[in-house]
């Protein structure tokens, strides 16, 4: 199949080099800077899924003509640039957006139209982005593919299909409920971000981990009130999102406790952290960000997520982290 990616960072870069790898035929669209690097040095896969160099004939910084898929894997701010830049070529292209956040959808039908073939996938695997086309997997984790509500359409199970050639990928139900699980996971993107501490240290840190357990609380409270059905997801499932909700503080901060460990023994300082190393925007404002204006929206108190959203844009502008002390002392005075 002829499968274009838009954003060859992380994600699409994982992706594009397994896709090529398992024989589709990839063609990919970068920045100019990162667009030539790729052209010249391949995408340099390591780690979880497998050590090579993908070469690609076509990389520019837009799609060629007579694509048959289309992946959107840039950050959820760039999209909209990246896809209108693509607009032509994507007429007629179903398009899956591989973005955390609950915006990336909404993005691409916006720019493409409401009518066209849109289907959002969430990615459990992790990955640091190198630079440059190299892209190294820390921790494996299957990718989920859907759209809206329902069961998945034939065309969402075949596209699951071709990319699960690649990647583990699978179609499921509720992708709605499931992009709202996948943000609660995302939660433990902002502690790192202020920090820079790996996921893992968060989690196994009392006084961080309980601030992660306290901003997640916020936004089960957030989707409840207005009426999300959340979904289980990879290692977060539906009796997990219950603990978190109901248990005293003290026992449901086991649940992302159990969650930073499921990233194994690689530090991961998840892609907000990796934003601010490369000096790039974070993505915060569509995660914990997006978590606290819905939270002023429908009268859901949000203070620890206002918190986490305001100390990593301070980060984004100074470039300094805060000490886990004193991070608990200003969340929780
Ligand atoms: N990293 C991870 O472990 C995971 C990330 N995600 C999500 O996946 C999405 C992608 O994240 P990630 O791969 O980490 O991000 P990266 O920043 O590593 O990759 C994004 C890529 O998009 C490129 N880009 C930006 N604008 C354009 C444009 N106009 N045209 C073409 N390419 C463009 C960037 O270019 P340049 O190289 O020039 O910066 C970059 O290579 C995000 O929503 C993230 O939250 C989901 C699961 C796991
Ligand atoms: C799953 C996780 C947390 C992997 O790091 C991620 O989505 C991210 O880094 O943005």
């Amino acid at each position: 199949m002829r499968i274009g990616v838009i954003g060859a960072g992380g994600v699409g870069g994982a992706f594009a080099a397994r896709l090529q790898q398992a024989g589709h035929d990839v063609s990919i669209a970068a920045r100019s800077w990162t667009a030539d690097a790729i052209a010249t040095d391949g995408v340099q896969l390591t780690g979880e899924f497998g050590s090579f160099t993908a070469r690609f004939d076509a990389v520019s910084t837009v799609l060629p003509a007579g694509v048959e898929l289309a992946l959107l894997a840039t950050k959820v701010h760039d999209a909209k640039l990246a896809l209108t830049a693509n607009r032509e070529r994507l007429r007629g292209v179903p398009l899956v957006v591989m973005q955390n956040g609950l915006g990336g959808l909404d993005i691409a039908a916006r720019v493409l139209g409401g009518a066209h073939e849109l289907f959002g996938a969430l990615t459990l695997f992790a990955v640091t982005n190198r630079g440059q086309g190299r892209i190294h997997v820390t921790a494996g984790g299957e990718t989920f593919l859907g759209a809206g509500r329902e069961a998945p359409s034939p065309s969402a199970l075949a596209i699951a299909a071709e990319l699960d050639r690649g990647l583990p990928t699978r179609a499921i139900e509720n992708f709605r409920g499931a992009m709202w699980t996948k943000l609660l996971i995302n939660h433990v993107n902002a502690i790192p971000a202020i920090t820079g501490c790996s996921v893992q240290e968060v989690s196994a840190d009392p006084a961080l981990c309980r601030i992660l357990t306290r901003s997640m609380r916020e936004t089960i409270a957030v989707g409840r009130a207005i009426g999300v059905r959340f979904a289980p997801l990879g290692k977060l499932g539906v009796v997990d999102i219950r603990a978190l909700e109901h248990l005293p503080l003290g026992l449901a901060m086991a649940v992302p406790r159990r969650l930073g460990a499921s990233f194994g023994p690689v530090p991961n300082y998840a892609s907000t952290l990796q934003s601010i190393r490369r000096g790039q925007q974070t993505e915060i404002d569509e995660l914990n960000g997006r978590v606290a204006a819905l939270g002023r929206q429908h009268g859901v108190p949000t203070p620890v997520n206002r918190m986490l959203t305001a100390f990593v844009h301070r980060v984004e502008r100074t470039g300094e982290f805060l000490s886990p002390g004193v991070l608990s002392r200003l969340v929780e005075r």
